[in-house]
């Protein structure tokens, strides 16, 4: 299915999209190819979206060094003693700071909802200041710090751009709808290797922000869901990022892109290591198909609004009804709760931008 892969001898089962030209300065080369290849990537990544929510970008922005940097930095970590880890587990949150994702170290296994099979290092939010990181590796927080800045700055809103330009949408119309974003978040994991008794990983979930950026190891173990209902493992690509669409910009986009399903399956032969940032929304934000997709008419609205924070609410209830793993799929669709029976042969195509 993918076309242009970084390394044209290999192909994948999933789209690798170049984004260079989207860093290339006007007027040192050809500006009509780069407006070319730009086009080709926007529509390459429409029909990632369409179709499963998930594709591979290269030349995105964060150099190689930055990113072997912060695996290794991640790997050393947690080679280190549970005493020590421990020791950076979550605090509450600093009183006036606002609400976010519990930050520090988490062994999985310590949690009711585990299977043993993690442990994970968890950073943001943005700008609060209030972190606490490890002093083991001495260089942690450093290196942390500056790949979080790279996905804030440079990463998150180039792809809020595509995904904008790829739905046809008003130029910027998706940043400023996420002008009052207050936190994104970043989570370092380590996935235990697989027993021939035991599967190690996580279970199939859609993620519930915009989207996620995923930075994984040469050591493979992710699978997403293809639009033909097969689960297509996402072969490691040297210094790519995996793209994954969650669900607010399915709700935004009218269901005309998806959230898509994912997991992580570890392999025997090797620990996994992993990063994950998470580009959010703020929690008051009222999530709705964009008029500018439904011709402004209720009829075309497959999804009724809500605010955010419902919806997380709603979320983490499900994920406590369905505690049994093999349950996931009861609470990859919560977004459905919010479903509406809107004719899709009536909705208007994601048009191409010019
Ligand atoms: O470790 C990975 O590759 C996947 C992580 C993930 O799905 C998540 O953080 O939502
Ligand atoms: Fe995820």
């Amino acid at each position: 299915m993918a076309h242009h892969a970084a390394d044209p001898n290999q192909d994948h089962d999933f789209e690798v999209i170049d984004l260079s030209p989207f860093f290339t300065t006007p007027g040192a080369g050809d500006d009509l190819v780069v407006a070319k290849e730009k086009e080709e990537a926007i529509r390459r990544i429409r029909e990632a979206c369409s179709d499963s929510g998930m594709f591979l970008i290269v030349n995105h922005g964060i150099p190689a060094e930055v990113l072997d940097e912060t695996l290794a930095v991640a790997r050393e970590f947690f080679a280190g003693p549970d005493e020590e880890k421990l020791k950076w587990s979550p605090r509450p949150p600093e009183p006036g700071a606002a609400a976010t994702m519990p930050m520090g170290y988490v062994n999985q296994a310590a949690m009711e909802f585990a299977r043993n099979n993690s442990e994970v290092f968890s950073m943001g939010p943005t700008g609060s200041g209030s972190a606490v990181y490890p002093t083991d590796p001495t260089r942690f927080r450093e290196v942390m710090e500056r790949t979080f800045e790279y996905f804030v700055k440079t990463v998150a809103p180039l792809i809020e751009t595509l995904i904008n330009d790829a739905l046809g949408l008003p130029p910027d119309l998706l940043h400023r709808y996420n002008s009052e974003r207050q936190w994104d978040v970043m989570l370092a994991y380590h996935y235990f290797k697989s027993t021939e008794s035991k599967k190690v990983g996580s279970f199939p979930h859609k993620d519930p922000n915009l989207f996620t950026v995923l930075l994984q190891d040469d050591v493979g173990g992710l699978e997403f869901l293809r639009g033909d209902g097969r689960w297509i493992p996402v072969s490691p690509v040297p210094h790519s990022l995996v793209v994954n669409v969650g669900d607010v910009v399915q709700v935004l986009s009218n269901g005309e892109f998806k959230s898509v399903a994912h997991r992580v399956v570890s392999p025997r032969e090797k620990d996994r290591y992993s990063l994950a940032f998470g580009y959010q929304i703020g929690g008051e934000k009222w999530v709705e198909p964009f008029a500018e997709l439904t011709g402004e008419s209720e009829a075309m609205n497959r999804f009724q609004g809500f605010h955010y924070h419902e919806f997380l609410q709603l979320l983490g209830e499900n994920y406590k009804l369905h505690l049994d793993p093999n349950d996931a799929f009861a609470i990859m669709d919560v977004v459905n709760h919010y479903a509406l029976p809107a004719s899709p042969v009536n909705l208007p195509a994601a048009t191409a931008p010019n």
